[in-house]
């Protein structure tokens, strides 16, 4: 049974390669367009191979020097533009013809913020945004503090900590209250619904084809079950706000509630799809920039010192072992904790790569870069570029108490699509590492978390 799966798995494959080699040669133009220089490989492949061969980081260098910053490919299926340097991404990440990529569009949605254009893109970031100011967030800290408390408060009874699970169940209880505040995490309801977002992460990272058993298939039928449960969500929650105006403190009621004179109200499929997105956005990114910043912070004995001096501070400051933190609390984390955050964001990459698609022909430097190609701006390169961060690899907060110069420092991306959640991941770790250390000196199984945590980051980073 396996084996015929796996033959009709590979005459798919085939036809899928055939198909997107017809369609990639439709978009070639002719010679007397000048291309960023580049090479394309193999037909059908393209330099995809190379890529996931060589580490992509190799990939990207070795062409740099030969091409220079910005050079041409074919890479997954797709005639592609690859920028590698901060003038490049500042050009392509604000460029008004470089649009969403649509390469996940059927699995995400097509009202998703990150496949939205225009004013309907515009809409969704003022609904977002308008939940990450600090007057909004402030709230928040107290449900993330209590958060951060229960999960190392759990730690005391068990032998070993893998602080992946770890992470992942902080960052996943946050990001349900921070979308609907009535779910529990806990329940076996939700644990189904955060199954299906996991499932749909693993359905963008396949081949796009709908067939039995696959697991974009799998995706596809996550996809399917998250709408229902989520479009039961938005007519309760519609129907309490009309029957007794019951608001709440969540992303659900700041979608629903959004009136707005051009739109008028916003359909449930628009709330879906977006709430989606915060699920999607903010579950794994910060486990795993969480994950990392204890990492480093156990690896380097003189920014841990720091660090952990600064929290004690604050500690000391409360007067007391039953404390709240607050909003200025998490102010005073500044000098020392949230440099610590930026290094680890810089050197992590946790994504480490965003797309675009060219929406109509574009001229760069002397080049023509033709409409319906791909762009792969790819910050990593950026953060670890030598000539940016001397000694790049080394782990090093002190780099960042001199704000970092325009576009080298992109973590989050840059220009109209930069992630609306970044104030948030800071809060959200800067509050988990002061009560970690704060309450425990700890030490780290890392040795048993290596191998999922290294195929996370690959898978994460699109590598
Ligand atoms: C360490 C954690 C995170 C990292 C590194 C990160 C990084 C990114 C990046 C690189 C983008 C793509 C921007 C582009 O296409 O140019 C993005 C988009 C987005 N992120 Fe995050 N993110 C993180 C956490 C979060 C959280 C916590 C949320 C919300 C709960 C969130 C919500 C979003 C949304 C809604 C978008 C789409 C924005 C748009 O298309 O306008 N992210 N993020």
């Amino acid at each position: 049974m396996e084996l015929v799966l796996q033959s009709w798995n590979a005459l798919y494959f085939l036809v899928f390669l055939l198909s997107l080699w017809l369609i990639s040669r439709k978009f070639y133009k002719p010679s007397t367009i000048k291309l960023p220089p580049g090479s394309h490989g193999w037909p059908l492949v393209g330099e995809s191979l190379s890529f996931f061969r060589e580490s992509p980081l190799d990939f990207l260098t070795t062409r740099r020097k030969r091409f220079g910053g910005v050079f041409s490919s074919n890479l997954l299926g797709s005639p592609t533009i690859v920028s590698t340097t901060v003038e490049a991404a500042k050009f392509f990440l604000s460029c008004a013809d470089c649009g969403p990529s649509g390469l996940f569009r059927r699995l995400i949605g097509p009202k998703i913020i990150s496949e939205a254009i225009g004013s309907e893109h515009a809409l969704y970031r003022r609904i977002v945004l308008g939940m990450m100011v600090p007057e909004t967030l402030k709230h928040h800290v107290e449900t993330i503090d209590n958060l951060a408390q229960e999960i190392l408060e759990s730690w005391g009874s068990k032998k070993t900590v893998t602080v992946m699970e770890e992470t992942l169940k902080f960052s996943y209880c946050a990001v349900i209250g921070f979308v609907c505040q009535k779910l529990l995490p806990s329940t076996p309801e939700m644990i189904d619904l955060m199954r299906d977002v996991q499932a749909l992460v693993t359905g963008m990272l396949q081949f796009p084809i709908d067939i039995p058993f696959t697991p974009y298939r799998k995706a596809l039928q996550a996809r399917a079950r998250l709408n229902t449960f989520l479009d039961g969500l938005i007519n309760e929650r519609r129907a309490l706000l009309g029957a007794k105006g019951e608001r709440h403190k969540d992303a659900l009621d700041e979608f629903i509630m959004h009136k707005d004179d051009k739109v008028g109200t916003i359909s449930n499929q628009q709330v879906e799809d977006n709430l989606i997105a915060l699920l999607l956005g903010g579950h794994d990114t910060t486990a795993l920039a969480l994950l990392w910043l204890i990492k480093y912070l156990h690896e380097n004995p003189q920014a841990f010192r720091e660090v952990e001096e600064e929290q004690r501070r604050i500690f000391v400051k409360k007067g007391s072992t039953k404390y709240k933190l607050t909003w200025e609390d998490t102010k005073q984390m500044l000098a020392t904790l949230r440099v610590a955050v930026d290094e680890t964001l810089r050197l992590s990459n946790i994504v480490g790569m965003v797309t675009r698609k060219i929406t109509k022909d574009i001229s760069y430097k002397g080049y023509t870069l033709p409409k319906d190609w791909q762009v792969q701006v790819h910050m990593s390169s950026i953060h670890l570029d030598e000539s940016i961060y001397p000694n790049a690899t080394k782990f090093d907060p002190s780099r960042f108490k001199v704000p970092a110069k325009t576009g080298t420092f992109i973590p989050f991306s840059y220009g109209q699509r930069i992630c609306p959640g970044s104030a948030l991941v800071k809060l959200e770790l800067c509050v988990f590492i002061h009560r970690l250390i704060t309450k425990y000196r700890y030490f780290l199984f890392l040795f048993f978390l290596l191998p999922f945590v290294l195929s996370k980051i690959l898978t994460n980073c699109n590598l």
